[in-house]
């Protein structure tokens, strides 16, 4: 195993603030190339993390690890990818939710066990991270990392070296972690896929057939946009609670219920973060967030000359809004495409000067008109207030400004760091306060009602805690305290 040395950038430690969900891969492919196909799954993953990435590959009972802070493309290349040699990788790319950004919290994670190696990589957040890590230092286990995924990988290897076997140990160790986990495990006996019981994070998996070549294998990826890009087809999503095991020369994975399920997928995942050409109950987001715009239009329509969104995630809704108030739909906005998601850049400075070198609107197209601005959603209200400023300065007679989720009022300790509650903007102030703050004419968020009924799911499967602070998941009182509470346990 070879770990490469923290190369990349680094990020304040001491930063608290936003990040968002990982990205988890997982390749069983014995005739193929599996760390090249890994390295374009995390590719089509960036966007769910941008800190660190990370490839593990198994050759039998060996293993070999690549891990480094920055992107994808800054972390790997020809030369490292060709000493990735072997039939399942294990791909991860990192946003902290516990544990400083660093490459010692990069994943993924790789453990010695009785049965050999095992590498896991984890999207989501535990709640009982404090209590978790509090009794395994009492039993005598030592941890090199301060993230929560290290723990689970802990718990993995304790069952595997009291005697259980890899479903056993992965059954056993899920059932200590309370909170949202979505895990791709590599073992020399094969490639697993796991899902906590309410199925917070996404996981989907897919089949690599080329039957001209008799090539065949198994993909596991957060989202279908990974499944996609190395031309796999989508077999199903993992489910709540359920335990998949894909085994070398194994025609179908072995799947198993391994807990009863409360599906409670995170809604925020339909509306901003995962592509927008990635499919979730059987359609595209882009499709969904159409129709939140074509609802939100419903709910607050207004009179104006254009429907413009905000890039990248705004604008299925604002195409939507048009569809259905016919205002004309333009592009008001030019995006720098080379610039990354802002909302989750660590520390509020960063963030600010991320949205002005993101953003730059169109006057021709712009002046004397009045203008509706949609976005998917507002969280701290930084972008919204530098966009409306923009906005007006290119000369829009009018801004309104609609919404397409409900005011974020809570936040996440699930894998999605929508802020610590004082930097929500919509947990502090009233709708008449928020239009002040941003400087529009008008402001309207979508309704959850509407939020849910996008979905078109009978069930209402969703979390939606961070809109109305309906935890899924209880949390224990230290949850909320810092994402560096293993950092502070140690200094303690
Ligand atoms: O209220 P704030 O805290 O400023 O954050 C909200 C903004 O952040 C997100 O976009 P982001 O720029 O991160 O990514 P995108 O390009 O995918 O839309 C989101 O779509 C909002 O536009
Ligand atoms: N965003 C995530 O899914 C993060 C996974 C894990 N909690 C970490 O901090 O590394
Ligand atoms: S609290 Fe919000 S962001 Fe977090 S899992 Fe629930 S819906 Fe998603
Ligand atoms: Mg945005």
């Amino acid at each position: 195993m070879d770990a490469s040395p923290d190369a990349g950038p680094r990020v304040d430690p001491t930063d608290d603030h936003p990040q968002e969900a990982c990205g988890v891969y997982g390749v069983l492919a014995p005739d193929l190339d599996v760390a090249n196909l890994t390295y374009f799954g995390l590719y089509a993953l960036q966007h769910r993390g941008q800190e660190s990435a990370g490839i593990a590959v198994f050759q039998g009972e060996q293993v070999r690890l690549h891990k480094e802070m920055g992107l994808v493309s800054q972390v790997f290349d020809h030369g490292i990818l060709a000493r990735l040699p072997g039939s399942l990788a294990i791909g991860h790319t990192r946003y902290s939710t516990t544990g400083s950004s660093q490459v010692c919290n990069a994943q993924p994670v790789v453990l010695m066990t009785r049965l050999g190696p095992m590498a896991m990589a984890h999207n989501g957040n535990l709640v009982n991270t404090t209590a978790l890590s509090r009794a395994m230092v009492e039993r005598g286990m030592e941890s090199v990392s301060s993230t929560d995924s290290e723990l689970i990988a802990l718990l993995i290897q304790e069952a595997v070296n009291s005697g259980a076997d890899w479903c056993e140990a992965l059954i056993r160790a899920a059932s200590c972690c309370r909170g949202a986990y979505s895990l791709s495990i590599g073992t020399p006996a094969g490639l697993f896929a796991l899902r906590d019981p309410h199925g917070i994070r996404p996981l989907v998996f897919g089949r690599l057939a080329d039957m001209e070549q008799e090539q065949d294998g198994w993909i596991v990826s957060s989202e279908t946009c990974g499944l996609d890009i190395v031309g796999a087809r989508f077999h199903d999503a993992v489910a709540p609670g359920e335990l998949i095991w894909f085994r070398p020369g194994a025609t179908e994975p072995d799947r198993r219920r391994w807990c009863k399920a409360t599906p409670r997928l995170c809604v925020f995942e339909m509306i901003y973060f995962a592509r927008p050409d990635s499919n979730f109950f059987d359609e595209s987001l882009y499709s969904y967030r159409r129709r939140l715009g074509k609802l939100l239009a419903e709910e607050s329509p207004v009179e104006a000359d254009l429907v413009i969104g905000v890039p990248d995630s705004g604008i299925p809704a604002a195409i939507g809004f048009s569809d259905s108030s016919g205002v004309p739909y333009a592009e008001g906005l030019v995006k720098n495409r080379y610039v990354g998601r802002t909302f989750i850049q660590p520390g509020q400075g960063v963030r600010e000067a991320g949205i002005r070198l993101k953003l730059n609107p169109l006057p021709d197209v712009l002046a004397n008109r009045r203008i509706v601005v949609v976005d998917d959603s507002i969280v701290r209200g930084s972008t919204s207030r530098k966009i409306v400023k923009a906005l007006r300065e290119a000369g829009a007679c009018q801004v309104h400004m609609r919404i397409s989720s409900p005011p974020v009022t809570h936040p996440c300790y699930y894998g999605i760091d929508t802020d610590t509650q004082d930097q929500l903007v919509a947990a502090s102030l009233s709708l008449e306060e928020i239009r002040q703050h941003l400087g529009v004419d008008s402001l309207a968020y979508l309704s959850r009602e509407g939020m849910l009924r996008a979905t078109r799911q009978q069930e209402h499967p969703f979390c939606t805690a961070c809109f109305d602070g309906q935890y899924p998941i209880p949390l224990d009182e230290e949850t909320g305290a810092s994402k560096l509470m293993l950092e502070s346990m140690e200094s303690d």
